[in-house]
């Protein structure tokens, strides 16, 4: 190329560039060659490019422009016309705005968003398509839920109001190295809170509806955190079997209690609002059965400490009390194995100066419950005595829930511990009736309603169930209780027997005597044989 010719032609080309063109000694600044190259295609092409660039210099400004008057705006509305309500991550709203937010179509498509296996949505699964050509179950990965994620503004409408969450993630070693605090904010417009109150409000109600047929079950881990451990449908109260007056003396106490008047009642009498029971009974007879069925039907959740569990101190169980919501239903699990740790006391020690000759219990257990407390033991756990009963009723004691205690032992226990006022009233659960034989039968084989409208689309292993008609299955249930003695065996280990027939209720009549034989020929013999054979 002749690059003499072209320089002198610069200054003919130059003459011919618009008055509206940015000067070329900025551009030549700013793109090095720039002349040369607006000189060619000015005269090769016809192109103008001093008047492109000067355009987009514009559209580029004005945009920037805007983009700085629009924050500002918004920056000011926002400090000025916001307001916003902030959702801590150890708050039970927490996970239900999450879930709602997760179902929510956003004002435009987020471009970065949390992705998290939602294992509760592994009851909703639906029965077809789940067995493979061989009719056998294939397991599925649950449902993904895709969450906001951390920095995002999460926009989006309801019920014609425009709101925003942000989630966001700060460090909080005060729960431990590397341990993260998470909050949800939430804002609207407008100098009031109400709409979001309205929207947490929406949101509770949904959760509930959600949850109605569902128990969450929280478990105490260290350092004094609940973590939910599952949330599994509601346990419905007729499938336990234990004496009806007895389940509707409980039933009764219980809503009694719960109820906002009765709160109110107490508070007036200065008595502190709690209510203590005992489940006592070998293991497999139903004690914790029957706490998740009340869990259901009072729409509760269930916490549950082991004592057992060496990762908890003494410290923790204060900080979980504390943590309980309003109300709940709190299990502490096998009481009498916890090991607790009975200090050494004088004969006047602390349970002896408490009142543990009041009324109100309404078994008596065993008359060893009343054993002296002063006596000492080998510690064994973490928690002693004094401890727990601190948490169970002590000044500072949390209230308004449901403490269940279970134990298998309760002759063991220390009389202070299940004293009225802690333990208001003990349920005994018993090794197996004829009549509680007889229910596990039943429940074992009587068809439900939605069974009934979905066993046409079962797989070829669910279509062999046999369906027999209610007052055979009812006669066979009476045969079946005659063959087991009554008093023997457990619930749990007659629903395992049954369990392993659980499609051929003839069977299960059948060989009744035989497995019988076997199973006190093994408890004879010490052995252990749930369910066999
Ligand atoms: N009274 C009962 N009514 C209905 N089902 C029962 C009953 N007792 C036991 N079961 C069945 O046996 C199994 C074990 O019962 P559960 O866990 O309630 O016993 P538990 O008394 O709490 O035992 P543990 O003392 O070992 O904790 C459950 O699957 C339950 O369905």
């Amino acid at each position: 190329m002749d690059f003499s010719r072209l320089q002198s032609l610069q200054y003919d080309l130059n003459s011919t560039s618009t008055t509206t063109n940015l000067p070329s000694t900025i551009l030549e600044l700013v793109v090095p060659g720039y002349s040369t190259i607006s000189q060619v295609a000015l005269r090769f092409f016809g192109i103008d490019i001093g008047l492109l660039v000067t355009g987009w210099a514009l559209v580029f400004g004005c945009r920037t422009a805007w983009r700085y008057i629009y924050d500002f705006a918004h920056d000011w509305i926002q400090n000025n016309y916001t307001s916003s309500i902030e959702i801590d991550d150890d708050d039970d709203l927490f996970n239900c705005v999450k879930a709602w937010l997760a179902e929510q179509t956003p004002k435009k498509p987020a471009r970065k968003m949390k992705a998290v296996t939602d294992y509760d949505d592994n009851n909703k699964q639906k029965d077809d398509n789940v067995h493979d050509e061989q009719g056998y179950y294939k397991y599925e990965l649950p449902n993904t839920r895709y969450e906001a994620s951390y920095g995002i503004d999460n926009e989006f409408y309801h019920n014609g109001r425009y709101f925003k969450v942000i989630r966001s993630s700060i460090r909080d070693e005060s729960r431990g190295t590397g341990f993260l605090k998470e909050t949800l904010e939430i804002y609207c417009y407008g100098q009031n809170t109400q709409p979001i109150k309205d929207l947490v409000y929406h949101i509770k109600q949904w959760k509930m509806k959600q949850d109605s047929s569902m128990t969450s079950v929280f478990r105490a881990g260290s350092g004094g955190y609940w973590n939910r451990s599952t949330s599994r449908p509601s346990r419905p109260m007729q499938t336990v079997s234990l004496d009806p007056e007895k389940k509707e003396e409980i039933l009764e106490d219980i809503n009694e209690y719960l109820h906002p008047s009765t709160a109110r009642w107490y508070a007036a009498r200065g008595i502190p609002h709690r209510r203590g029971y005992l489940f006592y009974g070998p293991p497999g007879t139903g004690k914790t059965s029957l706490s998740f069925a009340l869990a259901g039907i009072f729409g509760l959740s269930i916490y549950c400490i082991s004592l057992n569990d060496k990762d908890i101190k003494e410290s923790d169980l204060c900080i979980l009390f504390d943590d309980l919501p309003d109300r709940c239903i709190v299990m502490l699990e096998d009481v009498d194995s916890a090991g607790l740790k009975r200090e050494e006391e004088p004969a006047s020690g602390e349970a002896a100066k408490k009142d543990d000759s009041g009324s109100g219990s309404d078994e008596d257990v065993n008359k060893d419950t009343t054993k002296d407390t002063s006596k000492t033991e080998t510690p064994t756990g973490n928690i002693s005595l004094s401890a727990l009963l601190n948490v169970i009723d002590g000044a500072a004691a949390h209230e308004g829930h449901v403490l269940i205690m279970t134990t298998n032992t309760p002759e063991s226990l220390d009389a202070a511990l299940i004293r009225p006022g802690r333990v208001d009233m003990q349920v005994g659960f018993t090794l197996a009736t004829r009549e509680q034989v007889r229910q596990t039968y039943m429940r074992m084989y009587t068809i439900t309603p939605e069974e009934q409208a979905t066993s046409n689309r079962f797989s070829k292993i669910r279509s062999q169930a046999k369906v027999i008609d209610s007052e055979t299955l009812k006669d066979m249930a009476e045969r079946f209780a005659a063959q087991l003695p009554e008093d023997t065996l457990t619930p749990a280990e007659i629903q395992g027997y049954l369990l392993r027939r659980k499609k051929d209720p003839q069977r299960a009549l059948d060989e009744a005597s035989k497995w019988v034989e076997e199973m006190l020929e093994a408890k004879k013999n010490g052995k252990k044989l749930v369910g066999a054979s």
